[in-house]
């Protein structure tokens, strides 16, 4: 259970979040903190400061006002709490502040929680690195009346990521006022806030260029995205050593596949041939195994047929001799062997939203004729056995296939 302690808890994204929290079952809130302790009625602590908080904690979500830092700080650096930064509206010296703190807890920092206005940035980038000086860019938000900062530490964030394709040789002006009577300059990125109602949150991108517009719009429908955003960020930094973290770590770490790693380079794999598709006999066998430490990895078992069922195990090459003999004593016991065996496997959080990525791993597989013996998987890993001779090309072929 992570114990989580809400910074800003008597404000609007401070209650949305911990109701989101007390949806998660591996997650508590264990105490507040606002400048305000006494607005809400909340079913724990809430203190004025960060000195008279007794609880133990494991990590500090903030939404608050950039004046909390200083202390969210001190006490997470005092105690080596990671702490989750979501207000907007820091100085540049708040940042220094920010990043010389990350060299000792791990902080992770991010004006938008939302995966979709992460994306949004990404694709400014692209956008400005395809359509470079010849289109204009102007960003303009809109948020609700009560909101005290402008522009949004969103829109701020996606000049900067634009910002990133032109070298930071963007200039950003705010607003367009009648005091300065000139036309653009093409070096300008013009950044446009909105104020009213109750709008959460809009981000729009426009390029503009010689007849014709692009525009890359994003429109948060519920602060429920946002809080969402703020569990993923504590989950994911809670066990991670110091370091300045973001949105970007964790969106590459949910890439359909983020890795390929040879486990075992030195495997065996053992195939039971029409063993009798009785429970006690096929316990017997592998308690026989077990019992001479014979160390089974990948296992797989078909479907099985008239009574029949083949079942597919790798074991170390070191294993091998050991686990003939073994099955040698099983009466009419078939068997098959083969020697020289890599087990390959790739990860990726991505994995369990995206159809089709067994076929694209045998695809890759299929072009360099690289056959697999056993293949096992979970909802995010694959593991699969192949010659192991054919090792550097399967790495090779699987990298390309999956852009890794
Ligand atoms: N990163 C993200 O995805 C998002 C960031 N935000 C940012 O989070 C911040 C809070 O937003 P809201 O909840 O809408 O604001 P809010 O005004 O409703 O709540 C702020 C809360 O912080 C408290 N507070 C003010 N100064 C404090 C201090 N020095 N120490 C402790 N508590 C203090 C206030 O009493 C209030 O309860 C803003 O900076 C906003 O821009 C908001 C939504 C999403
Ligand atoms: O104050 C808000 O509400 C929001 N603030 C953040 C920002 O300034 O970018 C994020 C989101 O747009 C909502």
């Amino acid at each position: 259970m992570i114990k989580v302690l809400i910074s800003g808890i008597n404000g609007k994204m401070g209650q949305i979040l911990s109701g989101c929290i007390a949806e998660d079952e591996n997650m508590v809130v264990v105490a507040g903190i606002d400048k305000m302790p006494d607005a809400r009625q909340n079913p724990f602590p809430v203190y004025e400061t960060f000195s008279r908080v007794i609880e133990s904690v494991d990590v500090v979500i903030d939404f608050s006002r950039p004046e909390a830092l200083p202390d969210i700080l001190a006490f997470s650096s005092k105690k080596n709490i990671p702490a989750v930064l979501a207000t907007t509206g820091y100085s540049d010296q708040d940042k220094t502040m920010i990043a010389n703190a990350s060299a000792h807890i791990p902080i992770f920092f991010s004006a938008n929680m939302s995966l979709g206005v992460n994306l949004q940035m990404e694709l400014s980038k692209k956008a400005s690195e395809f359509l470079g000086d010849k289109f204009d860019i102007e960003i303009v938000e809109k948020h609700h009346n009560q909101k005290v900062d402008a522009p949004s530490g969103t829109a701020l964030a996606i000049a900067d990521k634009i910002n990133e394709a032109f070298s930071g040789g963007k200039q950003y002006v705010y607003g367009r006022t009648p005091d300065v009577r000139a036309k653009r300059d093409v070096k300008e990125i013009g950044i446009h806030a909105v104020r009213g109602g109750t709008v959460v949150g809009d981000h729009d991108v426009l390029f503009l260029g010689n007849d014709e517009v692009i525009e890359i719009h994003h429109r948060a429908m519920s602060k429920h995205i946002f809080a969402e955003g703020a569990i993923r960020a504590a989950k994911f930094i809670h066990d991670k050593p110091a370091g300045l973290y973001s949105m970007q770590d964790i969106i590459s770490g949910m890439k359909i596949v983020s890795s390929i790693y040879a486990e075992d380079e030195n495997d065996a794999i053992i195939t039971l041939i029409g063993v009798p598709h009785e429970p006690q006999h096929i316990a017997d066998i592998f308690d026989a195994l077990a019992k001479n430490s014979v160390n089974l990895d990948t296992i797989s078992q078909a479907y099985p047929q008239d009574g029949k069922v083949d079942i597919v195990f790798s074991i170390s090459s070191s294993d091998i001799e050991i686990a003939k003999s073994v099955l040698s004593e099983f009466d009419g016991l078939r068997y098959d062997c083969v020697t020289d065996i890599t087990k390959l496997t790739i990860e990726g959080e991505g994995m369990q939203r995206q159809f089709g990525v067994v076929a694209r791993l045998f695809s890759a597989l299929a072009a360099d004729h690289i056959k697999t013996y056993i293949m096992t998987n979970s909802q995010t890993r694959i593991s699969f056995c192949i010659g192991s001779k054919n090792t550097t090309k399967a790495i090779t072929a699987v990298t390309q296939a999956f852009g890794l």
